[in-house]
Formats: structure tokens, C-alpha cells, sequence
């Protein structure tokens, strides 16, 4: 397989999508490794594993509508492996395995039959140091963007999920692009105050706009760079309670369609207005995990 992504929006050949599939019983409060999931869980709403295999189906069938081939990792008994963004992700022609939470190792084992059909030559492992997951990494052609978190008590969250030596390895490994991070939000107990990834809180759509969210960065200049790249009249801001419900997770299939949850009325009105084609699916049982549509995708191939 040749691998090839170099940004966010150039038309999909083949990705990974995740699997609802023996997701397992209702997870203990101290197994969980999100706010999101804690609130549903003490609220009684946790998702069934039913109406999310239907809302996966329902991507998946939207996926196969652009032709797009699917890969979905082999099913391991009770393993919540719905969000294939974070166990790796593809830079150029280099597949880059994360290191990933503890909690989640179990979920790369289940894609070897992608990664072995991947060149030798192109498969990197970074070392134990490096902590990263896909959701948190976004490759914008020249660009290679970062979700961090570089606090002294980064141990403490387990929100966290890259480090300042992730950026740094990724620095390293593309020499020609310029990697730049951002320090995220990080709450372990509200998840309205969690930029869990990069992806909770922006994301790049179409040639030149960006989905934003302005309080999920911890530094202000940060934010501002953003701001000033795309430019301020191509950013669609999003509310708290709208990056609560993960407007920024929506997922592009080219540089003209997108797959959008169905209750994003905003957002999906002004991405119409953009000239987008928005695929509306039903998938808010799933967002109840603090993830979407782009981190339970693992894009392989794009134009
Ligand atoms: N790329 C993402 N934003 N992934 C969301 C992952 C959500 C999952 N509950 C976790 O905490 O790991």
C-alpha cells in the first residue's frame, strides 16, 4: 500500500474506520479516561453499543457512497476501538504508530492487517518518550500542526496525551516541514473546559477554512496564529457548548464534502453557505465518548 496524506481535505482513497463491535460493558468510573464519559455514565446515558454500530454503519455507508475504501480493524472482544484517529496516523508516506494511553495499547493490535501492508521502510515507532496520538496531530501540507500539553504536572492528566517530545520528534523525522504546537486545555472532570485532542477544538475543512474554538487554547498567540493563517472571515468560532457536542470532529471526504453530525444546525448552515456538501449522519451516542467523526478515522490514502 502507498501511503499518502499531506493535509485534512484533499479527496479520501482509503482510511480506517473504527468499529463499535464488542465495545464492552459500561466501563467503572476509574477505568474511564475522558470527562465525557464519566458525566454519561453517572447521568445513565452511556451509549449502547447498538446505536453506535448503527451510527458507524451509517459513516461507513457514507464512505463507501465516494468510493472510498474502508478498512475496519478486527474485532476484539470487549475493547472500545471506535476511535482509530489516535493508535496512528499517516504523514506523506510514513505510517507513525503512537504511543498511545496504557489504557488503549490493546486497539494497534487489531489493524495489523493494514499495517502490514505497509512498505517496512515507512513504518516508524517512536520511542517510549514520545507520547502522541493521531487526534492530536494534523498534517496541513507545509504545516504539520500539534495538540500539546507541557504543564509540570502533565502526569497528572490524563486528558494529556502529547508531549513537548513528540513535537520535537516530529521536528526531526520531517525535516522539511514545520511542525507547530499548541498548548490545549486540560480538564480530568469537565469536559466543557477539555480539549481532549487538537481535533476537539480545530479543524482545518475545504482549501482554506478552519473550525475554531477559542478557549481550548492555553495561550492566546497560539490561537491568534490560527486566526491570522486562514484568516478571520474563513473561521467558523464555535461556543463552548458546541465543541461540548465535538463541531470540530466533523470529518472531510475532499475538499468539498464533509460529513457533519445532524444536530451541528450552525455549523452545517454555514458550511452550506460555503458551498460545501455536508453529509448529515446521526452520531451523538458516539460523541458521548468525547470523540466524533474524524477521530474514529484513520486516513491512509488521499489524493
Ligand atoms: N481524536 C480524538 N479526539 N479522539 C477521541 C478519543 C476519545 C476517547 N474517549 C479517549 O479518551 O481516548
Amino acid at each position: 500500500m502507498e501511503l499518502h496524506i499531506r493535509n485534512e481535505t484533499s479527496r479520501l482513497k482509503a482510511v480506517v474506520l473504527g468499529t463499535a463491535e464488542s465495545n464492552g460493558p459500561v466501563p467503572k468510573i476509574e477505568d474511564c479516561y475522558d470527562p465525557k464519559s464519566i458525566e454519561n455514565i453517572l447521568a445513565g446515558t452511556y451509549p449502547l453499543e447498538d446505536d453506535m454500530i448503527k451510527e458507524m454503519d451509517g459513516f461507513d455507508r457514507v464512505l463507501k457512497k465516494y468510493d472510498v475504501q474502508v478498512f475496519r480493524p478486527k474485532v476484539m472482544k470487549d475493547v472500545n476501538q471506535i476511535f482509530a484517529r489516535d493508535i496512528g496516523f499517516v504523514i506523506e508516506d510514513k505510517f507513525i504508530r503512537s504511543n498511545i494511553l496504557p489504557n488503549r495499547i490493546n486497539e494497534l493490535d487489531a489493524i495489523n492487517h493494514v499495517y502490514e501492508q505497509i512498505d517496512p521502510g515507512k513504518r516508524i515507532i517512536p520511542p517510549a518518550s514520545v507520547h502522541i496520538e493521531g487526534g492530536d496531530v494534523m498534517p496541513w501540507n507545509d504545516y504539520i500542526f500539534v495538540g500539546v500539553y507541557s504543564g509540570k504536572d502533565y502526569a497528572d492528566f490524563i486528558t494529556a496525551r502529547t508531549n513537548m517530545e513528540a513535537v520535537h520528534f516530529l521536528t526531526k523525522l520531517f525535516p522539511d516541514k514545520r511542525v507547530k504546537s499548541f498548548e490545549l486545555r486540560k480538564s480530568n472532570t469537565n469536559p466543557r473546559e477539555n480539549a481532549l485532542h487538537l481535533d476537539c477544538c480545530f479543524q482545518p475543512v475545504g482549501k482554506n477554512k478552519a473550525i475554531l474554538h477559542k478557549n481550548g487554547f492555553l495561550v492566546e498567540e497560539e490561537y491568534q496564529f490560527l486566526v491570522d493563517y486562514f484568516g478571520v472571515e474563513n473561521i467558523f468560532e464555535i461556543s463552548k457548548d458546541e465543541m461540548y457536542d465535538m463541531n470540530s470532529n466533523i470529518f472531510s471526504i475532499s475538499e468539498s464534502v464533509v460529513v457533519s453530525e445532524v444536530g451541528f444546525k450552525r455549523l452545517n448552515s454555514w458550511l452550506r453557505k460555503q458551498g460545501f456538501t455536508v453529509e448529515e449522519i446521526p452520531y451523538a451516542e458516539i460523541g458521548k465518548q468525547e470523540g466524533l467523526l474524524r477521530c474514529s478515522t484513520l486516513p491512509l490514502i488521499r489524493e
